[in-house]
């Protein structure tokens, strides 16, 4: 592969978590968490520009500091870590809503990893780089690991599980929802009772944040309220979107052109494995 092929554009999906359930606090803060993770195909792109003088730069529309930018941090972790020489100019074509729950930065983090790993022939495994990257979040080992699963820990001990993929609507209330200020809330529950991943892909799936969330935030309990007028619907992370699952493309685009006018969303497909990993493997079998 040449060097301007690898130049991207590489994709940065969204997840959904199908379940997400708190199942203790920690001393460093952090919570433990049973969540079920599927990568839905609509994803952030971005563009990589190698240079030789070690600056790293971000081109983007976001209206905060690139230095502040989790794919500039990425970048930047993995230069020192590897005790790299060369810079690289990033491009990041931001289309996934932020504050979602869909996981944007933190897979923006991970394609930035994991395309400069290439890029700069750091040779890290995807143990080596979900170790790295869980560093700048707690979401960013799944992203790396590119298969959906079962996860627990903070979300980096990863089982590989293939739930149904399905066509889901996606709607994105108008708030951006503060994940810190969710696990801080004294009211969120934090003690729902670990079970085994046989007995949770059996059972009605729930997400232990929604109930505060949408009741701090109105706007996700009428998203919610509305679509399970349709379909069962839940939230993914701690929100704000909302989602349902549908057998068909047809059937989902049906339900979201009814919306609200003040409402937004989109339809996806759910996969398995991560089309940023679909893209990386068809490298591999070039090469
Ligand atoms: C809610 C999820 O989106 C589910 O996938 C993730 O657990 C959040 O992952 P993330 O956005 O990468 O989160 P981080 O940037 O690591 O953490 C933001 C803040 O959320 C809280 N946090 C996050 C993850 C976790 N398992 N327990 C926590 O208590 C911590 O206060 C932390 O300071
Ligand atoms: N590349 C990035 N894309 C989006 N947000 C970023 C990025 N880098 C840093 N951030 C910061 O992270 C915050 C949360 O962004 P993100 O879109 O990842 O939220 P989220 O989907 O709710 O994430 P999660 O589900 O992982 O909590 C943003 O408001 C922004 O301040």
């Amino acid at each position: 592969m040449t060097q301007a092929t690898l130049s991207g554009p590489w994709l940065a999906p969204a997840k959904l978590n199908l379940f997400l359930y708190v199942t203790g606090r920690r001393a460093d803060g952090y919570h433990d968490l049973q969540t079920l993770f599927q990568f839905i195909d609509c994803c952030d792109q971005l563009y990589f520009a190698l240079n030789p003088t070690g600056a790293i730069r971000l081109n983007s529309d976001l209206d905060f500091p690139a230095e502040d930018n989790l794919v500039v941090k990425a970048a930047r972790l993995l230069q020192q870590h590897c005790d790299i020489k060369q810079g690289v100019s990033i491009t990041l074509d931001k289309r996934l809503p932020m504050g979602g729950g869909i996981g944007g930065g933190s897979s923006n983090a991970a394609t930035t990893l994991l395309v400069l790993n290439q890029l700069w022939q750091c040779q890290l495994n995807l143990e080596q780089l979900a170790a790295l990257g869980l560093q700048l979040g707690a979401d960013l080992p799944i992203f790396i690991h590119g298969h959906s699963a079962f996860a627990e820990g903070v979300g980096e001990q990863l089982q590989n599980v293939d739930p149904e993929e399905k066509w889901y609507l996606v709607l994105h209330p108008d708030v951006h929802v503060s994940t810190p200020s969710v696990f801080q809330h004294p009211k969120l529950p934090r003690n729902t009772p670990k079970r085994s991943w046989n007995e949770l892909k059996s059972s009605d799936w729930h997400n232990d944040c929604q109930e505060i969330v949408a009741k701090v935030y109105p706007e996700v309990a009428q998203a919610l309220g509305w679509l399970l007028e349709y379909a069962p619907s839940r939230m993914t992370g701690t929100g704000s979107c909302v989602f349902a699952a549908f057998d068909t493309e047809r059937e989902a685009l049906a339900v979201l052109n009814k919306r609200p006018k003040n409402l937004t969303g989109f339809v996806c497909k759910s996969c398995n494995q991560s089309p940023l990993h679909q893209q990386l493997n068809q490298i591999k079998n070039i090469q």
